[in-house]
C-alpha cells in the first residue's frame, strides 16, 4: 500500500520480484529486506521525507514477534540490512540471474550512497495493536462461552506442512491429557516437544500447558497465532488458513484421538486468506472420511494447493469461515478445540 520503488525500478518489476520470492517460500523477513532496499519510503524512508518533523508512528503488527523494522518494511524505522543480505536472499531462492537491469543498479547505488542508512532519532513507534492482543481477546471470548482457554503461542511459524504436523499431534496428546489415566510422558509426548523446537516455537511451555488442561472436565480451547509459509507446487486457489486448516484435517484423520471430540479452525485476522473471500476454514477428524464419501481426495487438493476449491465443496462450503474485510491485520489465529466425551 506504500510504494515507491528507486527509479528507474518500476512498480510492475518491484510486483513481479516480490511475488516471485513470496511464490518460492521466502519469509517475511527475508521479503521486506528486499523491499527495502528497492523502496524511496521504506527501511526509514517515510520518517526521512518528515525530517525534521517530529514523528508518531501507530503500528498494527502482522509480522511474528513485533519487529518494527520489518513490519510493513519499516518506513519509519531505519534499515539495518545492506546489498550483500539482498543478494544472499536473491542466490537463496535462485532469482539473482533473473534480476532487472534497474534492480542491480540501484543496488550497486546503495552499496556506495555516501548518506548511509536514514536516521530516525525523530520518531516514535508504537504498537497499538498485535496478534498477543488478537489471542488475548479471543481467550476471554473462549471463557465466556465456557471454555478453559489457553494461548500456547503468538509466534507461530514455518512451513505449513511441519505446523499442521504439530496440531495433530498436539490434539493427540492434549487429549490424552484431557481423559485419565495418563500414563506418564508418552512418546507423542516427546514428538510434540521434538517438532516445537523445530517450529522454533519461542514463548511456548507445552508441559505446563499440558498439565494446567489435565484437570479440565469441560470443553478446552487451545489458542495459537502467527503465520505459516506454503511453498506453492500448484496453480489452485487457497491461502495460507485455509491450506493449514485442510492439512490438519488430513492429521486428525490419521491419529487415535482417544474419547474427544476435536475441531482446529485457522482464520486471518484481516478477514482475506490468500486471494480468496474466506477468512479460513475449520476441520475435524472425520473430514477426509466425509470428503471420500463426496468423491474428494484432499491429498489431490492438497497436491496443487487448492484448499479454497476442496472448501467451496465439502458440505457445500459449511466449513468454510467468512468474516468479511475487518479493517485490521495482525497476522492469523489458530484455535484447537477439544471436548471430552
Ligand atoms: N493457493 C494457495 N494455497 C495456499 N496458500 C496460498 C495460495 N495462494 C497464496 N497463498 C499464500 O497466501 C499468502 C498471501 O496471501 P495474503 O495476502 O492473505 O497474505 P498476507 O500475509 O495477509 O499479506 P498482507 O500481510 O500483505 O496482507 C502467501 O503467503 C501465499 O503463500
Ligand atoms: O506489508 C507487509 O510488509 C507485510 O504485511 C508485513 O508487515
Amino acid at each position: 500500500l506504500l510504494p515507491a520503488p528507486i527509479p528507474p525500478i518500476t512498480l510492475e518489476e518491484k510486483q513481479t520480484l516480490t511475488k516471485l520470492l513470496a511464490a518460492r517460500g521466502a519469509t517475511i523477513q527475508e521479503l521486506n529486506t528486499i523491499r527495502k532496499a528497492l523502496s524511496q519510503l521504506k527501511g526509514g524512508g517515510l520518517a526521512q521525507a518528515a525530517y525534521p518533523a517530529q514523528v508518531v508512528s501507530l503500528i498494527l503488527s502482522d509480522v511474528v514477534g513485533d519487529p518494527v523494522e520489518v513490519i510493513a518494511s519499516g518506513p519509519t524505522v531505519a534499515s539495518d540490512h545492506n546489498v550483500q543480505d539482498c543478494l544472499h536472499i536473491f542466490d537463496r531462492y535462485g532469482l539473482r540471474a533473473a534480476l532487472p537491469c534497474s534492480v542491480k543498479t540501484v543496488l550497486a547505488q546503495a552499496d556506495s550512497d555516501p548518506r548511509g542508512p536514514h536516521t530516525c532519532g525523530h520518531v516514535l513507534n508504537v504498537i497499538i495493536g498485535s496478534n498477543i492482543l488478537a489471542l488475548a481477546e479471543a481467550q476471554q471470548q473462549a471463557e465466556v462461552l465456557g471454555y478453559r482457554a489457553v494461548v500456547l503461542s503468538a509466534a507461530m511459524q514455518g512451513d505449513v506442512k511441519s505446523m499442521a504436523h504439530f496440531y495433530g499431534l498436539l490434539a493427540q496428546v492434549a487429549g490424552a491429557y484431557l481423559t485419565p489415566p495418563r500414563a506418564g510422558a508418552s512418546v507423542e509426548d516427546e514428538q510434540l516437544h521434538e517438532l516445537a523446537a523445530e517450529l522454533q516455537l519461542p514463548d511456548m511451555q507445552l508441559k505446563e500447558v499440558l498439565e494446567s488442561i489435565a484437570g479440565a472436565r469441560g470443553p478446552v480451547c487451545l489458542l495459537a497465532g502467527g503465520e505459516p509459509t506454503v511453498q506453492l507446487q500448484g496453480t489452485g486457489k487457497g491461502g495460507r488458513n485455509q491450506e493449514l486448516a485442510l492439512r490438519v484435517g488430513a492429521e486428525l484423520g490419521r491419529r487415535t484421538l482417544g474419547p474427544v471430540d476435536v475441531l482446529f479452525l485457522s482464520g486471518g485476522t484481516d478477514g482475506k486468506d490468500g486471494p480468496t473471500e474466506a477468512a479460513g476454514a475449520w476441520v475435524m477428524p472425520e473430514l477426509v472420511s466425509q470428503a471420500t464419501t463426496e468423491g474428494l481426495d484432499v491429498a489431490t487438493f492438497l497436491a496443487h494447493n487448492d484448499s479454497h476449491t476442496f472448501f467451496c465443496h465439502f458440505q457445500g462450503g459449511a466449513h468454510l469461515l467468512y468474516t468479511g474485510l475487518t479493517g485490521t491485520n495482525v497476522m492469523d489465529v489458530h484455535l484447537l478445540f477439544l471436548q471430552p466425551r
